[in-house]
């Protein structure tokens, strides 16, 4: 069995498991989930909940008939949302956030960077963010649409590199096992094509969404990534523990590339640079010699006409030496550059952080 080893950890535990009666938040399987978490923020792991159930827990409130409207759906996730972080918050002596987001925010440029900096600023205080789609304004063109989605974009939003989808099912069958009794558990999948989505059936239970199919296609995006996910059944206490002792008890998407690898090539690759930051010698050092962010005193000059959350050049005398995402846009910096970060809220009467490019967002060329 291969060795399960991760630092940062995005959970996704699926409705059937937070309502597994389908109309209100239950206690039976989280507990597990829970302790789980718990002891692996005590070896100094990170983690990262992405929840479902608040359709499933806020049913009984709102009037339907057999097939709710989007409307009557909305209206339960809004009922079920407050009864679902209380039913996780009484398992946790640290404070547990609430996060929701739409599809839309993880593809616009600003918000994307404030769900970044808000889950760093989350982890960093020891808080377990716990994130749900926000289904009150997510329409159907721009819905994720199912919470396995939803936590594939969380795991590469907050640099995640492993993805544990908790299901009721104990992981990637070669057929639909609710239809077919011999089907057989796939251990590990090195590659996802045609032939691994074609194994997907839909879902399980009336409250679940996606089934196996939007499991493959998180686990696509994650891989890609250079993210490890991997499909347990969150309904069965052992699993946490083979986990907690460094077994992968059910399906294992293997990343094709390791994050570094991927990020960095997203970094020097995929980002367009809309501009530059001429820095001088001594932030050139920094940068290059001793992994350090960028920050204002070390700039000289900038170019072009870039917003928060774009990429620049970062060079030394016009020549570039790294890429990276500015955190704030080239008319601020214009006012910053070569200031003290302690200087400049009291200048521009607001912060956004006192590193210009975070390390993490900047790749040496
Ligand atoms: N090839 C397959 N392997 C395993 N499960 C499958 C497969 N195809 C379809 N399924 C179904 O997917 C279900 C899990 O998805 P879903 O009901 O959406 O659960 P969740 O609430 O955990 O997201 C399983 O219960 C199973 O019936
Ligand atoms: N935002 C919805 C998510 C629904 C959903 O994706 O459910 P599941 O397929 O069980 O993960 C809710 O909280 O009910």
């Amino acid at each position: 069995m291969t060795e399960f080893n991760w630092q940062r950890a995005v959970i996704k535990v699926g409705s059937a498991l937070i309502s597994p009666d389908g109309h209100q938040c239950s206690a039976k399987y989280l507990l597990a989930i829970a302790r789980f978490i718990t002891e692996s923020r005590e070896q100094g792991k990170q983690v990262l909940i992405v929840s479902s159930g608040s359709v499933a827990a806020g049913r009984s409130a709102i009037s339907h008939n057999a097939h709710p409207s989007i409307a009557e759906k909305q209206a339960m996730a809004a009922v079920g949302q407050t009864q679902m972080m209380a039913n996780w918050s009484r398992f946790f002596d640290f404070p547990c956030a609430q996060v929701l987001l739409t599809y839309d925010d993880f593809h616009d440029r600003a918000r994307y960077l404030n769900i970044k900096n808000t889950l760093r600023e989350l982890l960093n205080n020891n808080v377990l963010p716990i994130v749900n789609e926000n289904d009150t304004v997510a329409v159907d063109v721009l819905k994720v649409g199912d919470n396995d989605n939803l936590a594939a974009y969380t795991a590469m939003v907050a640099e995640a590199d492993t993805l544990i989808i908790c299901s009721d099912i104990d992981g990637l069958y070669d057929a639909d096992p609710r239809l077919n009794p011999s089907a057989e558990l796939i251990p590990s999948v090195e590659q996802i094509d045609g032939s691994i989505y074609a194994l997907a059936g839909g879902p399980g239970t009336k409250v679940g969404t996606g089934g196996m199919r939007t499991k493959i296609e998180a686990a696509d995006k994650c891989s890609e990534s250079g993210i490890q996910t991997l499909i347990v059944n969150g309904g069965k206490g052992e699993v946490f523990d083979a986990l907690l002792d460094g077994r992968i008890p059910g399906t294992r998407f293997v990343p094709t590339k390791t994050p570094d690898s991927a990020k960095a090539q997203w970094l020097k690759h995929t980002l367009i640079a809309t501009g530059r930051i001429d820095v001088d010698q001594g932030a050139r050092e920094a940068l290059m010699d001793t992994g350090a962010s960028l920050l204002p005193i070390g700039i000289a000059n900038v170019e072009g006409d870039f917003m928060p959350g774009e990429a620049v050049e970062i060079c030394h005398q016009g020549v570039p030496f790294a890429k990276g995402v500015s955190l704030y846009s080239a008319a601020e910096l214009n006012v910053i550059k070569g200031m003290h970060s302690d200087d400049f809220e009291s200048v521009m009467g607001y912060s956004s952080g006192d590193a210009v490019v975070h390390r993490d967002d900047l790749a040496l060329l």
